[in-house]
This record gives C-alpha cells, sequence and structure tokens, in this order.
C-alpha cells in the first residue's frame, strides 16, 4: 500500500481514506447505537442516577467527565432521557439545581446524532434573559462541549454589530440575549436559521414576560416551526399563552421540587421602616465583613448612590456595584472580582437576580422589596447553591410585611423574621448629609436614587404589598442625606417613556442601547454627563446655569421650582396622578427618571422669540415630521439638525397628486365602505369602470390619429411647396402654391391666443382650394381612407431617410475637402513628384505615362518625362482630363 501523501491541496492517499472512511463507518455505528438506546430508554427507571447511565456519545461523555461531572441532579436525571428522546420540555427546578446541564447535554447530543456539521449553519439557540448569564452558559458549554466539533458564539451586544455579524453565520450554537440576537436576524445577511434544531430559554418565565415580549416574538417569528424547544426556570410557569407563542408541540411539565428554594438556604425577613434601610444596611455590613454578600436594590440608582457613599465611609470589606448600564468589559471585570473574592460586597440591580451562578456566596440581602415571590427566590438563589449553605435576609418597611408574607407563603418559601440588636444599630444619616453638602454630584445621585424608588414602589403592580401613601417619603428623602425631598410630578396616562425616547432613538448610535436586555438598567447618561461637563469647564456658570445642567435638570428642589413659572411646580410633594399599571420592575430597572418626570424648564416669550433658545444656549424646541424635539445639548441639536438622522420620523415619502381647486390628495384615495356600498355590488363596478375606461381610450386613440394625419398632411404639404419652387411654379404664382405658403408662414394659431381654432388651421385654407382637378383638397382628403394615409406615410418616411443621406453624404464630402486643404500644398506635391520619379526609375526614359489597365483599374503611363513641377502639373491635369 501506498504511503498517505502529506501537503496542502494534494489528495489524501488510499492509506488516509481508509482510516476517514473506516471511522466515518464508526461514526455511523455509534449514532445508531446511540438512538437504538435511546428509543428503548426506560424514562420510569429508578436507576439513572450518573451521566454514565445514560445514551451519551463519547465525546460528551468525556466532557461531562473532564469537568467534573458524574452525579447526576434531579432535574437532569429527569430532564435529559425526555430531552434525548426529542420531546418539548418545560423544567422547573429550585435553584442552583442544575438546570444548565440539563440543557447542554441534550443540545450536544441532539446536534450529534443528526450528524451537523460546520456546513450546516446554526442548530441550536440558547437565549438568556442577561448577558451575566449568558456568558456562564457559553462557559459551561465550552467545557462540557470541549470534545465536540461543533462551533459556538456568545451574541449578547456590547460588541459591534458588524464583528459580530462576520462571525455568526459560521456559528452551530449561539447564545444568547434576545434584543441582540433579534438584530442580528433582521440586519445580518446571509444568517441563515431555518435549519434550527433546537431552541432553549434559560429563565423561560423571565423571558416570556413583558420586558422582553415583542423582541422575544419577533425572534420567534424567525426561527423554523419545526425544532425541540426547551424551557427552564426556577419559577417555570406553565401558561398557556405562552406555550402557543413559542408553538410546543405536546410539552412535558418536569417539576422535581416542591419548593423553589433550596432546603440549605436559611432565610430571614426584617422589619425596618424606610427611613431606616441605610442604617440597617450599613449596620449588617459592618457586622459581617468576613462575608461574601449580595445587596440587591430595585434600581440601579439606588445601587450608585449607596456604593458611592458607602465607599467614602470605608466599612472595612471590598465593595463592588455591578448594574446594567456598566460597560460591558466593566461588568465582566466586576463579575469575575466578585466571584474570586473570598469577602466582598456587591450592590447589584437584579441584573444578577437570575441564573448567575457566583461561587460561595454567604448572603442575599435585598433592602428593597422584590416586586413578587419569583424575583424573591431568584434573588435568594444567589447562594445555597448545589448543597451549599447559605443565608438571606429581606428588609421590609411595616407597610410590606403583611402583603409580601402572604406572597411568599403562596410559593412555600420558609421565611423567620429577625430583628437587629440595639447595639448593633448605627446611624449613618448625618455622614450621608456631610457627604451630600461636600459634593454635589452625590446629592445628584441621591435625589435620582430616591426618584428613582419612589417610582418603582409607584408603579409596582401589587398594590397589596406596596402602599405607596403610607411610605414615609419625607424621612426616607433625610436618611439619604438630601437637604430637601426633590419633588416630583408623575404624568398622567401617556406612554412617557416613548414620548422621551423618541428623540433619542434618533441620535443613539451606541450599540449597547439597542441591545434587548432590559434587566437592571442604569441610567446610561453617565458617560454622556461626564462629556459635558468637561466641555463646560472653561465656561463661566452662573448658579442658574449650574442649576440647568443635566445633572440637575429633573431634580428641582422647592427652591428653584420657585423660581420657575408657577404653572410647572408641583403643590404636592409626593407623587400624584393616577399613572398606568406598567411593568414596575421593567421600569424601575430601565431606571431613567426623565421620561418619567416632567420637570422641564419653561419656555417663556423672549426664549420663544429666540427660537426656543434660553439665555445661556439652553433648551429649544423644534418640530420635525409633525413631532416636538427638546434641544437641551449640542450633540443633540446637531443630531436633530442632521436631515439624514431626522429622516427617520418622517415616515415614508407619498405621492399627491392636486385637484382643480389645487386640494392634495394621495395618489390612490381609498373609498370609504360606505360610498363603496352605495356604488352597486363589486362586480359590477368592475365592469362599469372597465368600460369606461375602454371608452376613454377609444376616444383617446382617435385624437391622436387626427393629430398624427395633421402633421403628416403638413410636411407633404411643405414638401409640395420647395417641389413647385424648386420647378419655379411660385413665380408663375400657381394660385394653390401661393396660399399654401402664405399659410404655412403665418404658422397654426394666427391671432396667437394660443387656442388653436378649427378657422385658424392654415391647413384647412389650402384643403378648401381648388385642386388641378377641381376637388378641393379637403374634399380629396375626406375620400383619403386609411391605407391611402398608411402609403403617403411610408412614401413620406422614404423621402425623409433619403434626405437624410444625401445630407450625411454631403457632409462626409465636406469633411475630406477640409482635410485634404490642411495638407501642406508643397510637401505633398514633393512627395508626389518624388514618388514619381521613383516609380519613373524602371520606365523607359522620355516617355509619356500613358492609360494602363491593371487588374481592371486605370494607371497613368508617361510618355515624356516631367523636368519640372509645374510641368509635371501641367502633365498630371491634362492626363486626368483625358
Ligand atoms: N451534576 C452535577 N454535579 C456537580 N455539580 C453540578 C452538577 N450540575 C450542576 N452542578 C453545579 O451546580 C451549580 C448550579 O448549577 P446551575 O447554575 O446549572 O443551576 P440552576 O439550576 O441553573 O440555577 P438557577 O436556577 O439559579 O439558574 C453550578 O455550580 C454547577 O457547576
Amino acid at each position: 500500500m501506498a504511503p498517505a501523501t502529506k501537503g496542502k491541496g494534494k489528495r489524501p492517499g488510499p492509506f488516509k481514506r481508509d482510516i476517514r472512511q473506516e471511522k466515518r463507518k464508526q461514526q455511523q455505528q455509534s449514532i445508531e447505537a446511540l438512538d437504538k438506546a435511546v428509543a428503548e430508554l426506560d424514562l420510569k427507571a429508578e436507576d439513572i442516577k450518573t451521566f454514565a447511565d445514560l445514551p451519551l456519545c463519547h465525546a460528551t461523555s468525556v466532557g461531562l467527565e473532564k469537568s467534573n461531572f458524574t452525579t447526576l441532579t434531579d432535574i437532569q436525571a429527569r430532564a435529559i432521557p425526555l430531552a434525548l428522546k426529542g420531546t418539548d420540555i418545560l423544567g422547573a427546578a429550585k435553584t442552583g439545581s442544575g438546570k444548565t446541564l440539563a440543557f447542554i447535554v441534550p443540545v450536544l447530543e441532539k446536534l450529534y446524532r443528526v450528524r451537523w456539521t460546520e456546513y450546516d449553519g446554526l442548530g441550536a439557540l440558547i437565549i438568556s434573559p442577561t448577558r451575566e448569564l449568558a456568558v456562564q452558559i457559553f462557559e459551561v458549554l465550552r467545557k462540557v462541549g470541549r470534545q465536540h466539533a461543533f462551533s459556538a458564539g456568545l451574541v449578547i451586544g456590547g460588541k459591534s454589530l458588524k464583528e459580530e455579524a462576520e462571525r455568526l453565520t459560521k456559528m452551530n450554537i449561539l447564545v444568547c440575549t434576545p434584543g441582540r440576537m433579534l438584530q442580528h436576524l433582521d440586519q445580518t445577511a446571509g444568517f441563515d436559521v431555518d435549519n434550527l434544531q433546537i431552541l432553549v430559554l434559560d429563565e423561560a418565565d423571565r423571558i416570556m414576560d413583558m420586558g422582553f415580549q415583542t423582541a422575544v416574538d419577533a425572534l420567534v417569528d424567525h426561527l423554523p416551526v419545526h425544532r425541540q424547544t426547551l424551557l427552564f426556570s426556577a419559577t417555570q410557569s406553565k401558561k398557556v399563552s405562552d406555550l402557543a407563542r413559542l408553538s410546543l408541540k405536546d410539552p412535558e411539565y418536569v417539576s422535581v421540587h416542591e419548593v423553589a428554594t433550596p432546603s440549605t438556604l436559611k432565610q430571614h425577613y426584617l422589619v425596618t421602616p424606610l427611613p431606616e434601610k441605610l442604617d440597617t444596611l450599613y449596620g449588617f455590613i459592618k457586622a459581617n465583613l468576613k462575608s461574601k454578600m449580595i445587596v440587591f436594590f430595585s434600581s440601579g440608582k439606588q445601587v450608585r448612590f449607596v456604593y458611592e457613599s458607602f465607599r467614602h465611609m470605608s466599612p472595612g470589606v471590598p465593595l463592588l456595584h455591578l448594574l446594567g448600564k456598566q460597560k460591558q468589559l466593566q461588568r465582566m471585570e466586576i463579575t469575575r472580582r466578585f466571584a474570586e473574592a473570598r469577602h466582598s460586597c456587591l450592590f447589584a440591580t437584579d441584573v444578577v437576580a437570575r441564573g448567575v451562578d457566583f461561587p460561595a456566596v454567604d448572603w442575599v440581602v435585598q433592602v428593597d422589596c422584590p416586586e413578587d415571590a419569583d424575583t424573591y427566590i431568584h434573588r435568594v438563589g444567589r447562594t445555597a447553591r448545589f448543597e451549599r449553605d447559605g443565608r438571606s435576609v429581606l428588609f421590609m418597611d411595616p407597610s410590606e410585611e403583611e402583603g409580601m408574607l402572604k406572597r411568599l407563603a403562596q410559593k412555600k418559601v420558609p421565611i423567620q423574621k429577625i430583628a437587629v440588636k440595639d447595639h448593633k444599630k448605627r446611624s449613618v444619616r448625618d455622614e450621608l448629609q456631610n457627604m451630600c453638602f461636600k459634593y454635589p454630584d452625590l446629592k445628584y445621585l441621591g435625589q435620582k436614587a430616591f426618584i428613582s424608588y419612589v417610582r418603582s414602589v409607584y408603579l409596582q403592580r401589587d398594590k397589596e404589598v406596596f402602599k405607596f401613601d403610607q411610605m414615609d417619603l419625607e424621612g426616607y428623602s433625610n436618611s439619604l442625606g438630601l437637604p430637601g425631598q426633590p419633588q416630583i410630578k408623575f404624568r398622567k396616562g401617556e406612554d412617557v417613556k416613548k414620548l422621551k425616547n423618541a428623540p433619542r432613538q434618533g441620535m443613539s448610535s451606541d450599540e449597547d442601547e439597542s441591545d434587548g436586555e432590559a434587566e437592571g438598567g442604569e441610567d446610561g447618561s453617565e458617560k454622556k454627563e461626564g462629556k459635558k461637563k468637561k466641555k463646560m469647564k472653561n465656561e463661566v456658570r452662573t448658579k442658574y446655569d449650574r442649576m440647568f445642567e443635566r445633572t440637575n435638570q429633573d431634580v428641582l428642589s422647592g427652591h428653584y421650582n420657585k423660581l420657575l413659572d408657577g404653572s410647572e411646580q408641583t403643590p404636592d410633594a409626593t407623587a400624584v396622578g393616577s399613572g398606568d399599571n406598567n411593568n414596575a420592575a421593567a421600569a424601575a430597572a430601565d431606571d431613567d427618571d426623565d421620561d418619567f418626570l416632567s420637570v422641564k424648564r419653561v419656555l417663556h416669550g423672549d426664549e420663544l422669540d429666540n427660537g426656543g433658545r434660553g439665555p445661556n444656549g439652553g433648551i429649544k424646541k423644534i418640530v420635525f415630521g409633525g413631532q416636538e424635539f427638546v434641544i437641551d445639548s449640542k450633540r443633540r441639536e446637531k443630531a436633530l439638525m442632521s436631515k439624514k438622522k431626522m429622516l427617520k420620523y418622517k415616515g415614508n415619502p407619498t405621492k399627491l397628486v392636486f385637484d382643480d381647486d389645487g386640494q392634495a390628495h394621495p395618489l390612490y384615495e381609498l373609498q370609504g365602505e360606505e360610498d363603496f356600498e352605495r356604488d352597486g355590488p363589486a362586480e359590477e363596478q368592475r365592469a362599469r369602470f372597465v368600460e369606461d375606461e375602454a371608452a376613454r381610450v377609444k376616444e383617446a386613440d382617435l385624437d391622436d390619429r387626427e393629430t398624427a394625419k395633421a402633421r403628416l398632411r403638413e410636411r407633404r404639404l411643405r414638401r409640395k411647396l420647395r417641389e413647385a419652387e424648386e420647378r419655379g411654379d411660385m413665380l408663375g404664382g400657381s394660385a394653390r402654391a401661393q396660399a399654401a405658403k402664405a399659410v404655412l408662414a403665418a404658422g397654426s394659431d394666427d391671432d396667437g391666443d394660443g387656442d388653436g381654432d378649427e378657422d385658424e388651421d392654415p391647413l384647412a385654407l389650402l384643403r378648401s382650394l381648388p385642386t388641378a382637378g377641381g376637388k378641393s383638397a379637403s374634399d380629396r382628403e375626406d375620400d383619403h381612407d386609411d391605407e391611402a394615409y398608411e402609403r403617403e406615410r411610408r412614401e413620406q418616411e422614404m423621402e425623409e431617410e433619403r434626405e437624410r443621406r444625401k445630407k450625411r453624404k454631403e457632409q462626409e464630402r465636406e469633411k475630406e475637402n477640409e482635410k485634404g486643404a490642411e495638407e501642406k500644398p508643397k510637401a505633398k506635391e514633393k512627395k508626389k513628384a518624388r514618388k514619381w520619379f521613383q516609380d519613373d526609375d524602371d520606365e523607359e526614359e522620355g516617355e509619356r505615362p500613358k492609360k494602363k489597365t491593371k487588374g481592371g483599374k486605370k494607371v497613368l503611363e508617361m510618355d515624356r518625362q516631367p523636368e519640372t513641377l509645374e510641368d509635371f502639373e501641367a502633365l498630371a491635369a491634362g492626363l486626368l482630363e483625358e
């Protein structure tokens, strides 16, 4: 056997081919054996305890082994066999019980068993509600799938869309967040998901809820209906509407635990009035310095304020903070640092409430009451993971206690009340007040934190838990160290978010902002604010200018409000208005106060005269495409002035037609339903329309023929006149020819009124004149049938063609003459003469040139030799004449 050839481009030798064929054969056999084993797998068997008991391919088994996964958890033992058989699954199991592997293993097995290759495109899609969780799932996939040849990618935003798009088309498995994935499905050319085999939704209940609804529905629209779908969550629901949205086929509900929280978790709550919350928290941190804890707040602004202020107080444990609006790299870095830390305190929004698997967390502290029991369960699930111990504590305002306990009892959450020991209590109010006084930025953060908290409580759906009017907001504002309670005005019944974001969308080029990730939002203006401040550094700023700076634009104390128009003031310090029942968590998480508040600067008379620009170049309004936009920064102004960007808001161009009264109408106007019915049955209307149109076309056709005939006649007349002139008839002055000439010279509209009257038609007069045969032209023309007309027309065309050719020839001749004249006559003559003499060498001397015919061509023959040039010329001329 010849040895296998090595090197690029060469065909493998027979030996290598044999090995490959053998390998393929083995794989084929192993897949067939796996298929058989899966088909025979008994779902009720009690002896499935380890991964080795499952019919898994070699690559997956090795991956699991190398990642130290041997024993199956409950959810894995129940869900994996079902998933291997191709069933759609709704999986529910307590937090930290290994749901990730319960879907990763089936994903790998599915693709392996259908012999998925790198050329088959996207085979599996795993969707996660947050970036942190997506990264974590991707890591598990990489570890367990290390022996497989599939390509896998992470699509979570934070990078340029183009960069991601380039790699996307080559991926077999993708882990993504919904918004970013949808962006790619809509925009990335060549990204094909038509063959998708399996779709997984981790934290499915979150992905299917309001915050992601639009993105997820649009995303699912792109996917093929024939696929396997797996949904997992600790708080899985069997909502029929969700199942329909995902077109699940006879899904199996796999629920392995009665309680969604692990038994190794000790859960506590303590009642602390809202104004004492921060004191309690500070005391708690100080008492647990040798712990690793996550502290949850309801909004990113609270996280920032507490993090910044506590950092100044140095409690004695490393502090970290994590929120949705941080940059992707920063988020990843913080996640890494917290995961690696032994003792640390992480202030966070719900961005890490679900799925994130931080190792060895001792405490979960919920400073703000979660919006519902499910959120509570996921938050506390960050500790006591996979058989480890953990503890949690929930802070509740007295008004929240009863309602929240009821909700937790419904979910069978075992929770105990604890109280803070008196000697552990410590007030931080004075310190916060000092800091707010010293650092205006911190004060602004505090004001925003206050507002976002008030807003989140106000918008909560569960009014049995969140009793807005029982909250001591004044006391809470004081506890944050604020000099006065920020004024808030709630807008009634309007989609404030939409209103606010319209101009922003036009300006945004930030990839992150377009990500559909809805959780744990934080004000993205952080970065913008910083830039703006730098810009303003060199300008002289008054206290009023500072007051209107963006950081403080919507957080005005009573004192500042008095400076503004009375109509903008809110006499009530607390919220007013009915508001709508928006998803409070989504609203709080998105956390952009500006859209919530109506405290905008009022434009007064002179400012409006000044194009809306204030004395300091402040806020200005413009109206574009029927929408009003507020310009409050140079950058925004620039964007708003950019035609290209603003075209988005103009809508699509429409073509209009104008009626006789100058009124604009759309090109096609739809008739009202009533009018349409009044006009009779549709079939009749259609027949009528066709008839009318046919008649109209016929009429127009006749007109066209008449016009064409008239033109022909005129041309014919002109030709005849010309011919008569050439023959000299005009001199004799035949009456008909004279008249025709006069008429033609007069043109078609003698009186110049442009109405083209019948009696002004020059041909009409001519037609009435008697011809040689005694018949008038008009009489004769009346006799013409169409055939004659056609004949004349053809003649006319031929005549014209002849004339054109003649003209062309004349022009060519003229050109040639011009060319000849350009050549230097002397040189030409000399040349001719020289030629002559040379030819003549062969001839007998003194012979006259004679005409000869050579091959049918006439040539000159010499009978005498010219002596001078003149002589030559005379001789040549004579010959030519001959
Ligand atoms: N079979 C297993 N053997 C050992 N450890 C496991 C096994 N399965 C999962 N784990 C570990 O358990 C931890 C929790 O797993 P995972 O994150 O999948 O839980 P989860 O059920 O998805 O939690 P959550 O509901 O919070 O999302 C992880 O650290 C994981 O490595």
